[in-house]
Order: C-alpha cells, then structure tokens, then sequence
C-alpha cells in the first residue's frame, strides 16, 4: 500500500493544467487563474498629484535663512480632484489644492494646509517644506508597460483593484476545471425525501459539491447510481465523457457491493492505486483515462462512502490536483502550519491518521483542538465548524497536549 506522500506524488505529476482561455469583466475575475501576464499600457498615478490638503508651491519660491521664516505667495487658482489645472503657477504664487488633485504646471511641492496662514488671496508658509513633499509623482507607483501580475496566479480583491487601476477590463483567465460527481450506493436518498428504513441522505454530494465550487471548478452532478455494475460503469462513461475531472463516492472498498473499480477496469482506465496508508480514507482509488480526442489524461478519484473518509481524500488529494489543473502556479499542495495541540492525540500506528478540529491564531502561535467526541470516519456530525485536519504520522503516532504538531488548513 502506498503512503500518502508516494500517493499525492502519484497524483500530481499525472495532472497538466488547462491551456484554454477566455476574457472575463473584472468582478467575474474573483477567483480565476489569470492565463498571461498583465503589463498596464499607463503610468500610475497618471500625473502629478497632491497627497494633502493644502497648497501648490515651486520649492524654489521660499527662501529666507530659517525652515520657519514666515513666506508669502499669491493664491491665484483652487485645483478640486478631478479637475485639471487652468493655468501654470508663475513665481511668487500658490494654487488651494485638494488630496488627489491634479499638480499644476510650474508647481513641484505641496503645503500642507496646517503649515499654512490664509489671509484673503494670500497664504503665509509657516515651516518650510521639504522640495517635493506630498506630491505623488507620475508614474512613482508603477510604469507603464512593466511588469504587473504574471501568469498563474489566482486572482484576489486586491488584484482586482489593481486590474481596474491600470483599465484591464477583459482579463485573460482560464477555463476552469469541470468536475463531475457521482455518488454510488443503494442506500442514498436526496435529503428532501423521507428515509425508508436502510436509507441514509447522500451527504457526500453536498460537501464535495461545496468543495469543488470553493475551489474555483464547476460542480457538474450526475444521478446517484445503485450498486449494479452496469448503472456504474454507464454512468461513470457519461461523466468521464463530461468533465476534467470526475470524483465518486462509495464502492471502493471490498464489498460485494462495491464496483467502481471494476467498473473503471471495463472503461479502459489505468489505476495508479486503489489504496492509501492513511485514516480516514484507505479504499481510494486513482485512476487515469487517456482518451483520442481529448488534450489530456480525464482523472479520476474514487473516494470512500464513509462521510469523512470522502472529504479528507479531497483534501488531501483532489484540491491540490484541482489547483495544478486550473493553472495556479505557486501553494498548489496542502497549506500544512505547525501548531501546538491543546489535547493528546493517538493514532493506532500504520496508517498517517487525520483528526478533524479546530485551528486558531492565539498570541503568536497556531493551536490546535481536535473536534469533540468520537472521531470516525462514519459520523460527520462533529466535522461541522472545523477548518483543520491534525496529522499523526506513521512515525509520530502520539502526540502530547502542549506538544507542536502539523496542522493541515482546509
Ligand atoms: N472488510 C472490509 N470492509 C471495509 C473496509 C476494509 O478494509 N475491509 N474498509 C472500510 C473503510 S476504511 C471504508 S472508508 C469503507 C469504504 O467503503 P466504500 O468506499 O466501498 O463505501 P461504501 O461501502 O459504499 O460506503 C461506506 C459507508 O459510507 C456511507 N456512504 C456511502 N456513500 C455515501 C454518501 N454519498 N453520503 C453519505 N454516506 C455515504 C455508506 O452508507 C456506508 O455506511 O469501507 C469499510 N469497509
Ligand atoms: O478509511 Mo475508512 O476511510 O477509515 O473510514
């Protein structure tokens, strides 16, 4: 059985991102992969402007012996943001002017206003400035046509404001991934529907639907299939068929019942593995299917029935897999912090065992507090409000409270 690192290296290098592009507006741009690099075609900020409230001098106007030599100047224009000047400034003179107002001609300096003395159309200079204070300088924050934002990263607020500052308004993303969910079981309901003694509520597609649009694919849902080898393999044809990348739950383990990887064996697929030294999650099958008309290799990932067991296969191996298909670059792998453990942890040994609970920021540390109750891979009652899965290596089974752990963000 393969360990978790041979499994996810396993996993990655079969991946080879999306190449195709489209152009989205700004605000739809949340979230993509940006597909090439942006260059602004203008400088920032676009010309000469005041970072104060105050008055637009020439440094060279003042002189006198001390910074506080008291200096006059002749008001002779108000410059407003958003207005361009009307007139140079000639010597001897100033122009009111407003944070984020456009510098007039002859002007190289601001005053503020709390430096300044205002009688009438004059104005007394209080302390002499510093030649250039306060004047953010045309092109000083970023120059036309140099590097920006590079291709492969995910864009964020911040870089939306950015794209919007240099006028990018159709930004160049990639496709994003498309996956496809199938959930096997005979067991399954939708949870609008009263459960009949045996039944249980299809859980799975509602959190690995949730994590595939969190982690910008779209979601495509296939019916949930019974356990008869022919529905599953027809149906898992169709999504193969479909999507980038097809995700399914239950069937992997070694019941009678269980035929996904028969069903994967029928369709020609290659299987990587079909299992994973790990806990929650053990049965997971990986599997690749190299189709004639297709760019690339379709993935796909069997994961456990077990509540739990599917979410954390997802962490741990599609969400990674998914960021290095949709083109990211850089923090494609499992975001892994240390942490101290507010609680012993034991694991049986033998298989890397992940604890679900809660991380948390305090004065200066991460800390870590396993979710309460029981912890197996059937009851995803107490995953509710986690954000963390705590690992216990083969080689570190136990762990103390108040001892520092690894700590996987999800
Ligand atoms: N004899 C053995 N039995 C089992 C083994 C084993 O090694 N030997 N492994 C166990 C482990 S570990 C896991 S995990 C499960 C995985 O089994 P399958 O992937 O074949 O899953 P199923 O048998 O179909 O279901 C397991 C469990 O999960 C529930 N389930 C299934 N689908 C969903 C869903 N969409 N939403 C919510 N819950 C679901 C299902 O009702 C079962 O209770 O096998 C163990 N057995
Ligand atoms: O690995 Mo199973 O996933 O322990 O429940």
């Amino acid at each position: 059985m393969l360990t978790v690192a041979q499994a996810f290296d396993r996993v990655i290098r079969e991946v080879h991102p999306l190449r195709d592009q489209e152009q989205v507006s700004i605000p739809a741009a949340l979230g993509r992969i940006l597909a090439s690099a942006v260059r602004g075609s203008a400088d920032v900020p676009a010309w000469d402007n005041s970072a104060m409230d105050g008055y637009a001098i020439a440094a060279a106007d003042l002189h006198g012996e001390s910074d506080t030599t008291p200096q006059l100047l002749q008001v002779v224009m108000e410059i407003p943001a958003g207005v361009a000047p009307d007139r140079s400034l000639a010597s001897g003179q100033a122009a009111r002017i407003f944070t984020g107002a456009m510098l007039p001609q002859g002007a190289d300096t601001i005053v503020m206003q709390e430096d300044t003395q205002r009688t009438g159309n004059q104005v007394q200079i209080l302390r002499r400035p510093q030649p250039g204070a306060f004047v953010r300088r045309r092109g000083s924050y970023y120059q036309a046509g140099s590097p920006l934002l590079e291709a492969g990263i995910k864009l964020g607020p911040a870089d939306l404001a950015v794209l919007a500052t240099v006028q990018c308004c159709d930004v160049p993303v990639l496709r994003q991934p498309r996956v496809a969910l199938v959930s096997t079981g005979n067991e399954l309901v939708a949870p609008e529907q009263p459960l009949q003694p045996g039944q249980i509520v299809d859980s799975n597609r509602y959190i690995l639907s949730a994590l595939v649009q969190e982690s910008g694919a779209i979601a495509q849902h296939f019916q949930t299939v019974g356990d008869q080898l022919s529905e599953v393999t027809e149906t898992i044809a169709e999504a193969l068929a479909a999507a980038d990348i097809v995700i399914s739950t239950g069937g992997v383990s070694v019941g009678d019942y269980d035929y996904v990887d028969q069903a994967l064996q029928r369709l020609g697929g290659k299987l990587h593995f079909q299992s994973v030294a790990m806990k929650p999650g053990k049965p997971l099958t990986f599997a690749t299917f190299e189709f004639d008309q297709a760019q690339r290799p379709v993935l796909f990932f069997g994961l456990p029935g077990n509540p739990v067991s599917a979410p954390v296969g997802f962490w741990r191996f599609v969400q990674p897999a998914l960021r290095k298909c949709a083109g990211l670059k850089q923090g494609v792998g499992p975001d892994f912090v240390q942490a101290i453990a507010l609680e012993s942890l034991a694991s049986g040994g033998g298989r890397e065992t992940y604890v679900w609970g809660h991380l948390d920021w305090d004065r200066g540390h991460y800390q870590f507090r396993p979710a309460p109750g029981h912890q197996i891979s059937g009851n995803l009652i107490n995953l509710a409000q986690t954000n963390a899965l705590g690992v216990l290596s083969c080689d570190r089974p136990q762990i103390r409270a108040g001892e520092s752990m690894t700590v996987m963000r999800i």
